[in-house]
């Protein structure tokens, strides 16, 4: 059986995007509805929201009847600011807000089940330290100190209050009312699901959760959450952490003061700068300062064991793990003045740097640490950066909360295990207070886009594979066979990302803007110029973005219409969050093309599971699904270790993307021309030296007196 072949047949296209099943509606196409991915059907007399008088509200489609309805202003007399009007509330005018809004919304316990089951919401409380003692100590009689995992029985299911609709934000979890008037200017109104599933808890626990023994007294739950790409998770940790600042500031005599109280912790400066964004916007009018994290930033007071980061020290991520601080020789900075601190983890902690090299300055003013991408800021890459930001947090109300659309076992256990040890060391209690939320299935890409495995045998093979994408011809002129821009091509490696856009470089026509409408962009390109592609790439003015790994986590561009893996991403996880940058917040329409080749084999079958799960939670029946049973059992099946190996190296033979010594990585260099060709042009060279070689030989000899010399031959 050619498994090769097979594989790409049975990936051809399928479902709503398939050819003649309509028109193919196109992610850019607007705003959507609707942002929930999930909308499980409940019976009739269930998922109705009851408000206290006993009216009944349909809750699914609150907020979806008219776009133009305004659902904080029907609710609350907040009155429309003009810009800079209002530096912050006064503490007046929210109490008088307070007065005219509605009473509190809430659910009893079997709608709330009923609502978080239809849009797949699980919430588990993580078992405590305190349990996990006293399981051990019992089973300690007499046997050696042996740690018990945890069993089943330990994880106890939670159905806390769902958020319905961003008014009850105000009405109930009495969020700020600038705060809810900039959600409102942004235009949210229904909410995705993980911003149901974890707003109640952070912003309210005591509202949202009732009668569970466990979490009695517990006035803060930290949290971790898997929800799909594009999901909104941004604004679900943003909205506590702004509201819990500004409630804060209402209390603070001096309102031109900005102390740290909380830090979000990304990978990519790319993926900080748009939560700084993100956040700016959500705290207009709050009086609220939110900063991104600059080279020789100074966060804080400097004493004799504090060592001043050099200000010219080169960045964070990707190449510059092995980095240290260095002394400054340059006159102090005053300490930046942030409510909010947004930070890739590196640049940080190089700011906490003390003269011995195990510890870190304190941030006793933090209160809120946010981990975006948690797995990868807990993965071995940054792990030791992002633990040491943590442990500088050492205000005992500290509440984590970590974000991604991955988390394996290995990570929630590292982090619920963090959370206990910092408590434990700051003699707090180690009760129960880990909530993990889950939205959808774990490991499976959002179910709103189409995934496309197409083989192709050579590396010439897949840029011309690619070229169809881009310039499709008459028989497949089909919108489903080609790629509309813009999209994002990901390749393993920086040199690879080079190379490609090069050989792609003159492919669009001039008059549609030629070599400008593609760019590249990876971290060895200054800072400046990485900001210039994104600015010209979020304004529709790069159509082709080439990169690498570095946007495949968080980056939002909300018109994106495809993703291409050129090169097999370096593991399951890669997958998910490489293709979650189209279909963003439920929007329809996304592709994503993974090309493979023969050396991709080993891999291809995490791809192909994930693609399966994806189908499987769109609801896709069996008989459209894209990805067969029987042809992901032929797939070989990596061991543990291959799959480790590919994760932190990625296939072995496209390392570098340039021709080797030894001409093996010849194959796998980005080229239309084929080996063969490649051979034939270097032969010719040879020939052509050889033949000049020869001519000055013969010269040589003739002078000589004819002695025969022996002939070069051709190069291999
Ligand atoms: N309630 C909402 N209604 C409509 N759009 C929303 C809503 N919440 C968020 N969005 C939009 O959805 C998009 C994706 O949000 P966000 O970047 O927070 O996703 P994410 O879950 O963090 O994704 P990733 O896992 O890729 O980081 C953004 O453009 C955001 O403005």
């Amino acid at each position: 059986m050619d498994i090769l072949k097979l594989l790409s047949r049975s990936t051809k296209q399928t479902g709503k995007n398939a050819p003649g099943k309509g028109a193919v509606t196109l992610p850019s196409a607007g705003t959507p509805a609707n942002p929930q991915l999930f909308h499980d059907e409940v019976p009739e007399s269930r998922g109705k929201k009851r408000k206290r008088g006993g009216e009944k509200v349909d809750v699914v489609k609150q907020g979806e009847e008219d776009d133009e309805v305004d659902f904080f202003a029907s609710k609350t007399a907040v009155p429309k600011t003009k810009k800079g009007r209002r530096e912050s509330e006064s503490e007046e005018e929210s109490k008088k807000l307070e007065t005219i809004l509605d009473e509190p919304h809430l659910l009893d316990e079997e709608e709330c089940r009923q609502i978080l089951r239809s849009h797949r919401l699980k919430h588990t409380l993580l078992p405590s330290a305190k349990s996990q003692e006293k399981k051990v100590k019992k089973s300690k009689k007499g046997k050696a100190d042996k740690k018990k995992s945890p069993s089943k029985d330990d994880y106890k299911q939670l159905y806390p209050q769902p958020l319905t609709a961003f008014a009850d934000l105000r009405s109930t979890y009495r969020i700020s009312g600038r705060l809810a008037e900039n959600l409102a200017t942004q235009g949210y109104k229904i909410p995705t699901e993980v911003q149901m599933g974890s707003l109640p808890l952070l912003l309210q626990p005591e509202t949202a959760i009732k009668d569970v023994a466990e979490l009695e007294g517990v006035s803060a739950v930290d949290l971790l959450a898997v929800a799909p790409t594009g999901s909104g998770k941004t604004l679900a940790f943003l909205v506590p952490a702004v509201n819990s600042i500004v409630q804060l500031r209402r209390l603070s005599e001096d309102k031109k003061h900005h102390g740290l109280q909380a830090i979000i912790v990304a990978p990519t400066k790319e993926l900080a700068n748009q939560i700084v964004n993100e956040a700016k916007k959500l705290s207009i009018g709050t009086g609220i300062k939110v900063v991104g994290m600059k080279k020789g930033m100074r966060v804080v007071e400097e004493n004799e064991d504090t060592v001043h980061e050099e200000e010219n020290s080169s960045d964070e991520e990707e190449s510059d793990e092995d980095e240290e601080p260095k002394k400054s020789q340059k006159p102090k900075q005053p300490i930046a003045k942030a409510d909010i601190l947004v930070t890739t983890p590196l640049i940080l902690l190089h700011a906490l740097a003390t003269k011995n090299p195990e510890e870190h300055a304190p941030l006793p003013s933090v209160k809120t640490l946010i981990l975006d991408e948690a797995d990868v800021l807990l993965d071995p890459l940054f792990r030791d950066q992002t633990l040491g930001i943590w442990n500088a947090c050492v205000n005992p109300e500290l509440r984590v909360t970590l974000w991604s659309a991955t988390m394996g076992s290995n990570i929630e256990a590292l982090a619920s295990s963090t959370i206990n040890e910092r408590r434990r060391k700051l003699g707090l209690e180690t009760t129960a207070r880990v909530v993990r939320l889950v939205v959808g299935l774990k490991d499976s890409a959002i179910p709103n886009i189409t995934h496309r495995l197409i083989y192709a045998a050579t590396e010439p093979g897949k840029l011309i594979a690619l070229r169809q994408l881009l310039h499709p011809t008459a028989k497949s002129a089909d919108a489903t066979q080609s790629l509309r821009p813009p999209f994002l091509v990901f390749t393993q490696t920086i040199p690879r990302a080079v190379a490609l856009h090069s050989e792609l470089l003159y492919d669009i026509p001039a008059e549609a803007g030629g070599s400008t409408r593609i760019a590249v962009l990876h971290s060895d390109l200054s800072d400046i110029a990485r900001d210039q592609v994104m600015t010209r790439f979020r304004n529709g003015e790069i159509w082709v973005l080439i990169t690498t790994d570095i946007l495949s986590r968080g980056v939002d561009f909300k018109g994106i219409n495809g993703v291409v893996n050129y090169d097999v991403p370096n593991s399951g996880a890669s997958y998910i969050h490489r293709v979650g940058r189209t279909g963003r917040a439920g929007r329809d329409g996304g592709v994503a093309v993974t090309f493979y080749t023969k050396e991709d084999i080993p891999y291809v079958r995490d791809v192909a599971n994930i693609i399966a799960a994806s189908e499987k939670q769109a609801g896709k029946p069996a008989s459209e699904a894209s990805m067969q049973k029987w042809l992901l059992d032929a797939l070989p099946k990596p061991s543990k270790e291959e799959k480790k190996k590919l994760k932190m190296h990625g296939v072995e033979a496209r390392r570098s993307g340039l021709p080797s010594k030894d001409g093996k990585g010849d194959k796998m260099k980005i080229s239309t021309k084929s080996g063969y060709e490649r051979r034939m042009e270097n032969n010719r060279k040879g020939a052509i030296q050889g033949s000049k070689r020869r001519a000055k030989e013969v010269e040589a000899t003739a002078e000589d007196g004819g002695e025969e010399s022996e002939w070069g031959g051709l190069d291999e």
